[in-house]
């Protein structure tokens, strides 16, 4: 039936040797962004900017405040070093000496904020050794000047607080925290009265600064008597300031006044100075997203004060060659630039490198082509359609990526509405590669050829790549197609599709895990060379397959073979909304109670007492905000096993005689009650997932565009709160904002590592959006990949690597927050939820969504159920479904509000199991 010259066949396009290379790469790394190019420096003009080394507490803000620094300041270079790094450890004998030869390549210190407290020795590292630098000691030989050992340091939230201490003032809880509260910093606009230590008047860093609003993430503050003071006094600042005795030689500078509940007025110190020494610190976040530009004349005027210091004491920067620095560049390299083996040669690291196993290899074609076809679907016609008449819903290797909110547009105000659907076929031929976080080795598997069961697997060894994200950037390196090729305007040609869970996203923040009881994969990648792409909009169906040229493969029967089915399928249900409601023939059957599924929900007064749980840690300024979650477990009888050696036919007898529903049938019920622009249903090692997530993590374009899209503030649809105008109300308050700041300032400082300063945006702050039961409060940040040279480019994998987990699902700062997060959630899994699922393309395209609104389990998990009545002497085994729900917990939740929302997010994913029993 397969004749593209008929009028008749609604057959679009077919194309075969549309990609024309360009022999031109340039207009690739330009796309009409608007962030301003890289700074581009030669060696010899790098070793005449100034240089500030920035102290990191494992905050996930830091990258904005390099980046800030970097793009605020002129010619200034900013280098990190960890608190705690190991090349400079305090009890080794000549520690002084190290750090302070460190020191003295830099103009200035930056103290950065953090989690945790100045209490806590730990959680400042080195910050503590910076305080105690003195004139009297040497820095580098005679380099330090009249200031000795001394220089320049600015200490911002964290770094502030901890100058505070070291300076004899307190610190100590706020009466409430204020995260992500966006507050009027007060001060003295002509600083009267802040020495530099030695009796010159030197002016405040606040000069010429109107107050303005600046965002603040801190439960803890510093005291030093401020509250002794009388109003009228305060008023007047540092002109009537006297210090108290514990704290001689600190002045304020600025501050906010807080009103409370109590009607008392808490007076927040926001800025020091340190009389003797040239310490300054800020108690707000200057590079949060919406704090006022006006407040970065502040730190402008710190590095002035910083520069004329280094001058009067005729302090001389001391250089070094790079590589004699102990502090790194705020930008990771690129992972392709990280490679110990030439891109592609993956097979050269086999543990066993057979022959059979490397024309295998080799069958995988690098440097791929690419095909298609494209068909008019028949009106009507849903994703759900295409799969069953391709015959993936039964199959134990499938993916589907599904815009399922495509076709509710219209009732629907999100703003995501998928246009796409991705389809991968032929999976059992697919190459699939899977890694369990902690491993030293990946493994490629690859179960058929041509049909034939092989069932190949062979383990690479990841150290030469610097570990599985080396490999991945690898792999996809030599068979992406290149970027001066012309390529069709599709999300996905080819490439990589799958799932990366929880668990990988939190090895990749160097935080361990507990020793596992399983094996299952953490990232689990089909290399995808045949598949489906459907456009919503036009109505099409693009049939598309990778291939070599080299190694003949095929004859492109395939395609044709879909395009001829595609254009007859039917579609079941005409109206999309009614669509693939579950057919009253399930609904009716009669089962046995045993089969009838058991549902195990979290314990409401144990979920309540981890939020009061996640509260006190956040109080305690360990955490601004954590995202509280847990799982309900399903059990039922086994559903999907069909064995894979049945044919189609004998498939659907099987699974229309059993009375389970299937997995596939339990996400066509999910997407039409919960239709969600990243929906996915995913088969694959040994894991089924069924997802309805309306949250995507990151999208990027050929270009090295990248863009995230965290949601953060959700409420449920009731009579009450049934419009947009209605939910924004709900979600425009301080409370919500906040969580969803808080994020955006993390997914920002995500973003800079790998972008860079300069680099990232926010273009739609704090929207709220319509989806089937819920509104949700998303915004958008925006990221432009450096450009480098060819084989050492950043490509979409990057950021991927650098953000996981999602910043939505962990709270900031993200690291002590997870971590806190194992505790209070015991140490149980997440799994898939909480993790991502998405692709790669060969043009370099990718698009990942947030695995949340969702269901999985695990083929290898079951557990043996007694029979009832009469059976009760027989065993069963069953399946075991996951369900993760939960919300971002933060100073100003309720255990009662966070049990809800909770509750909220389960209720879709769950009803599904009651809607088919
Ligand atoms: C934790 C979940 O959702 C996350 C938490 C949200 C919130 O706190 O408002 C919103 C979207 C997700 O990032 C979930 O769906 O289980
Ligand atoms: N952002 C910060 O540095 C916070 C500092 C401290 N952990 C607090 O909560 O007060």
């Amino acid at each position: 039936m397969f004749t593209p010259t008929t009028h008749h066949h609604p057959i679009e396009s077919f194309s075969e040797s549309s990609l024309k290379h360009l022999h031109s790469s340039e207009s690739d790394h330009t796309n009409g962004n608007n962030v301003s190019p890289a700074k581009t420096c030669s060696n010899e003009k790098k070793q005449k900017k100034h240089k500030i080394l920035f102290l990191d507490a494992y905050d996930s803000f830091s990258n904005n405040i390099t980046s800030l620094l970097t793009t605020l300041l002129d010619d200034v270079d900013v280098y990190v070093l960890s608190i705690d790094s190991p090349l400079l450890d305090p009890t080794s004998p000549d520690f002084g000496k190290r750090f302070r030869r460190e020191l003295a390549q830099y103009t200035a210190v930056v103290c950065g904020p953090g989690p945790g407290s100045p209490d806590n020795d730990a959680d400042v590292g080195l910050m503590n050794y910076v305080w105690q630098l003195t004139a009297a000691e040497e820095a580098d030989g005679e380099k330090g000047g009249e200031g000795g050992a001394l220089l320049p340091v600015l200490g911002i939230c964290l770094g502030f607080q901890s100058l505070v201490k070291y300076g004899g003032g307190e610190v100590k809880r706020l009466k409430r925290g204020l995260h992500g509260m966006v507050r009027e910093v007060l001060h003295l606009p002509h600083g009267s009265g802040e020495g530099d230590g030695e009796g010159n008047g030197s002016s405040s860093i606040f000069r010429g600064v109107q107050p303005f609003k600046a965002t603040l993430y801190h439960s803890l503050c510093g005291d030093i008597g401020q509250h002794e003071v009388s109003d009228a006094d305060w008023e007047e600042g540092g002109a009537k300031w006297k210090p108290i005795e514990r704290c001689p030689d600190l002045l304020p500078l600025a501050w906010v006044e807080e009103k409370r509940e109590d009607g008392e007025v808490e007076r927040i110190l926001m800025g020091v100075k340190h009389m003797k020494k040239p310490f300054w610190g800020l108690q707000y976040h200057p590079e949060s997203v919406c704090t006022e530009k006006e407040g970065n004349k502040v730190i402008e005027n710190w590095f002035k004060e910083a520069l004329s210091w280094n001058e009067k004491k005729k302090r001389v920067v001391v250089e070094v060659a790079e590589g004699e620095r102990l502090a790194h560049q705020a930008t990771k390299p690129s992972l392709l630039s990280m490679l110990q083996v030439p891109v592609g040669d993956e097979h050269m690291s086999f543990s066993t490198t057979s022959e059979r196993n490397k024309m295998w290899w080799e069958r995988m074609g690098t440097r791929p082509e690419h095909r298609s076809v494209t068909v008019r679907l028949p009106y009507g016609v849903q994703v759900s359609d295409v799969v069953e008449e391709l015959g993936l819903d039964g199959s134990d290797k499938v993916v589907v990526l599904e815009s399922a909110n495509a076709a509710a547009a219209a009732s629907s105000r999100a703003d995501v509405r998928g246009r796409y659907s991705i389809i991968a076929a032929g999976l059992e031929e697919a190459l699939r590669l899977e890694y369990h976080t902690g491993d030293e080795y990946a493994t490629f598997k690859l179960q058929q050829i041509n049909g034939l069961q092989v069932d190949l697997s062979e383990r690479v060894f990841l150290g030469s790549y610097g570990g599985i994200w080396g490999l991945m950037a690898s792999f996809h390196g030599t068979r992406s197609l290149g970027s001066g090729v012309e390529l069709p305007d599709l999300p996905f040609l080819g490439g990589f599709i799958g799932f990366i869970t929880y668990e990988q996203g939190l090895s990749d923040i160097d935080i361990r895990l507990e020793t596992r009881p399983h094996h299952r994969p953490d990232v689990c990648l089909a290399w995808v060379t045949k598949s489906v792409v459907i456009d919503h909009s036009l109505g099409l169906a693009h049939i598309q397959e990778l291939y070599s040229s080299d190694a003949s493969l095929g004859d492109a029967a395939w395609m044709r073979s879909t395009a001829d089915r595609l254009v007859s399928v039917s579609a079941h249900h005409r109206h999309p909304f009614l669509n693939d409601l579950p057919s009253p023939a399930k609904k009716v059957k009669t089962r046995h109670p045993s089969t009838s599924p058991s549902i195990q929900t979290p314990l409401i007064p144990e979920y309540e007492a981890k939020v009061k749980a996640c509260q006190e840690f956040i109080a305690a300024g360990d955490s601004y905000e954590l995202c509280l979650t847990d799982q309900t477990k399903i059990t039922r009888p086994l559903s999907d096993m069909i064995p894979s050696t049945f044919n189609r036919k004998q498939q659907q007898q099987r699974r229309s005689s059993s009375p389970i529903p299937s997995s596939w049938h339990l996400y066509k019920t999910l997407r039409s009650r919960q239709p969600a622009p990243f929906a996915s249903y995913l088969r694959l090692g040994g894991a089924t997932l069924v997802s309805a997530s309306p949250e995507r993590f990151l999208t990027y374009n050929r270009h090295g565009r990248c863009s995230m899209r965290p949601m953060k503030g959700t409420v449920r649809k009731s009579e009450a709160v049934s419009t947009l105008e209605q939910a924004e109300k709900i979600l425009h308050v301080p409370k919500e904002e906040a969580e969803n700041l808080m994020i955006v300032d993390l997914v920002r400082h995500d973003l800079h590592s790998i972008c860079g300063a300069g680099h990232v945006e926010v273009s739609d702050l704090l929207k709220v959006e319509e989806y089937q039961s819920v509104f949700q409060m998303i915004t958008v940040v925006e990221g432009q990949l450096p450009p480098t040279s060819d084989e050492k480019r950043y490509t979409g994998l990057d950021v991927l690597a650098a953000s996981l987990p999602p910043g939505s699902m962990t709270g900031a700062p993200k690291k002590r927050s997870c971590e806190l997060l194992q505790q209070i959630e015991q140490n149980s899994e997440r799994s898939l939820y909480s993790g991502v699922v998405g692709y790669m393309c060969v043009s370099g395209r990718g698009d990942w969504s947030v695995t949340i609104r969702s269901l999985f389990r695990w083929d290898d998990e079951r557990v043996t159920v007694q029979g009832q009545g009469a059976d009760s002497q027989s065993e069963e085994e069953h399946e075991v479904w996951h369900i993760g729900a939960g919300g971002a917990v933060t100073i100003l939740s309720t255990p009662e509000g966070e049990r809800e929302e909770m509750f909220t997010k389960l209720a879709g994913p769950l009803k599904v199991f009651a809607d088919l029993g």
